[in-house]
């Protein structure tokens, strides 16, 4: 346990009619029972408790009226327990209990003393101490189509109650199209009233409050957002995810579930979690950012497939990813990268070779690979989500500036399967020959066609044409012509461009969140 530091109150209370010993420090609240008796009672629940002040939730006066409590939310509560005529004051605290798989849940506590202004001494010592890094006004943008379409709703039955119980206030916008919110932050909303913004929503809902906030921090700041050497300034406002999307990658990686309350209390303790920014240019042109996938290939198809099937709702990742998978198309390349350090292959993920330190620009040398692939993947983060929970690249951090670029190389279905199925177990999914692993600061990929077009590349546009040829062979794989060009799946969204150059950009953005805790063994 950790040590509770210099004592700021110390109390008899009673809890459930029994006394204890209470003290609060700035980092712990303990309760300890007063044992009346020396003799072990093995049916007895324990008797020391302990929270860290960092995961207390809030804390309400409870008054007594005709017998039965009033919360000072307004609501009523039956008392539990005949209590003297003494012990009539009462405060509750909220706090975090963590349950399995990474889960948070809001538990309780109700001291009762006889004394009201010892009471009231309690209540104001704990909320001061609660004063320090939470947000108190959040900016909320809830998509109400994203996933299984539960984004609104989520939200009022969820997470609004425990915003309310913490004493946080909301602005909350329900977005009315594609780009609403990434729109408003760019341009309208006032930042400057809020501790924090909230994303109710997927990757893809995600990904358009960073566009908006990554932006309109560097036009505050003065830095030309576009330019791909521009150093950009980081946004100081943190972004909370509730998850109400499909795949939910970004949160599951970052906090370790895809639960919406367990998000909503990162949110409320007032968590802090840097992360890397991958920026994409096209010839100089800004495409996207992106903070989880960048996948080329299999990925790149399955998005652009699914898109079409969009009323299957999650399930349509399922249905589009056998079909790439039984299509196996593979594309011709060149990727050149800059390693974050000397040689980069990761070959056992559970051994993670990298030092945490963290380089804001590296002296490496640009390295070069031709080929044939199936996959592309860039991995800021593992990529972790529930159909994969260990995720793409498990030793990948979510804020050491670098990206894990994975490259598959074409194979047979049967080893491709054998790498894909890897994803969603423990086995090793890059110790495979045809598997190798960069951890990068850059990266560049070309497409083998646009390189014999003397390095002009051909948009997805004007490329058309090949397209529909491509569409007519995959329809009758007997002809034996697999299409020249995939697309680039961003964190769930289409690029525009095949040919692409990224750039880390290390802890440019912040989240409500504190990466995922180790589990006690
Ligand atoms: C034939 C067996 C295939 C089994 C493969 C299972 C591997 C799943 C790995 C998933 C990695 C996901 C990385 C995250 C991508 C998201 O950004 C993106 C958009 O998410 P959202 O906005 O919430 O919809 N999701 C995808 O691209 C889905 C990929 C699913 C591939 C099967
Ligand atoms: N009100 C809206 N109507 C239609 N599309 C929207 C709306 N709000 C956001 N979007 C778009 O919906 C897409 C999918 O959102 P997302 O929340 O990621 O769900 P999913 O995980 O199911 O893809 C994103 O590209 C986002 O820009
Ligand atoms: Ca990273």
């Amino acid at each position: 346990m950790e040590r509770p530091g210099r004592l700021l109150l110390q109390s008899e209370l009673r809890v459930r009619n029994a006394a204890y010993d209470v003290s609060l420090s700035r980092s712990l609240l303990i309760w300890k029972r007063r044992t009346s008796s020396p003799v072990y009672h093995p049916f007895r629940p324990s008797v020391c408790h302990s929270v860290p002040v960092s995961e207390i939730i809030s804390v309400r006066e409870e008054e007594e009226e005709n017998g039965s409590r009033q919360r000072d939310d307004g609501s009523w509560k039956k008392i539990r327990e005949r209590e003297g005529k003494d012990c009539r004051q009462a405060f509750t605290v909220l706090y975090v209990e963590r349950c399995r798989q990474h889960r948070w849940r809001c538990a309780e506590v109700t001291f009762t003393c006889s004394d009201e202004a010892v009471c009231q001494h309690w209540v104001s010592s704990i909320r001061e101490q609660l004063a320090t890094s939470r947000p108190k006004h959040l900016l909320v943008y809830i998509n109400p189509y994203g996933g299984k379409r539960q984004g609104k709703r989520i939200y009022e039955q969820k997470v609004a109650p425990l915003f309310t119980q913490a004493g946080i206030s909301t602005s909350v916008i329900v977005t009315e199209y594609a780009n609403h919110a990434r729109d408003h932050l760019k341009m309208e909303a006032e930042l400057k009233k809020f501790d924090g913004v909230v994303c109710v929503g997927g990757d893809g809902m995600f990904s358009e409050i960073i566009h908006g906030l990554i932006w309109r921090t560097q036009i505050d700041c003065g830095v030309d957002p576009n330019s791909p050497e521009e150093a950009l300034s980081p946004c100081s406002l943190r972004i909370g995810i509730i998850p109400a999307g499909s795949t939910d990658c970004i949160c599951f990686a970052s906090v370790g579930t895809n639960d919406p309350v367990t998000s909503a209390l990162h949110i409320i303790v007032g968590d802090s979690q840097p992360l890397d920014v991958c920026s994409v240019h096209h010839n100089n042109m800004f495409l996207r950012y992106s903070v989880s996938l960048l996948g080329y290939g299999f990925y790149g198809d399955v998005l652009s497939d699914s898109e079409r099937k969009r009323w299957m709702g999650p399930a349509r990742y399922d249905f589009s990813g056998l079909k790439m998978f039984l299509t196996h198309h593979y594309y011709e390349g060149t990727v050149s990268y800059l390693p974050a350090k000397e040689i980069q292959t990761c070959i056992n993920f559970q051994i993670c070779l990298f030092s945490f330190v963290f380089h804001p620009e590296s002296s490496g040398e640009w390295r070069t690979i031709r080929g044939k692939f199936l996959a592309i993947n860039a991995a800021s983060m593992s990529c972790a989500c529930p159909r994969s929970p260990k995720g793409l690249s498990p030793a990948a951090h979510l804020a050491d500036g670098t990206t894990d670029l994975i490259l598959v190389r074409k194979c047979s279905r049967f080893n491709f399967l054998r790498h894909l199925l890897r994803h969603t177990s423990k086995d090793d999914q890059f110790d495979l020959t045809f598997i190798e692993v960069h951890r990068v600061r850059r990266f560049r990929f070309m497409p083998r066609h646009c390189q014999s077009d003397s390095d002009l590349e051909l948009d997805l546009h004007e490329n058309s044409k090949r397209q529909i040829f491509s569409q007519i062979c995959k329809d009758h794989p007997a002809c034996g012509c697999a299409p020249a060009y995939s697309s680039w799946n961003c964190d769930g969204e289409i690029l525009t461009h095949t040919g692409i150059d990224v750039r880390v950009h290390g802890q440019l953005i912040k989240l409500f969140a504190r990466g995922i805790e180790e589990l006690p063994a």
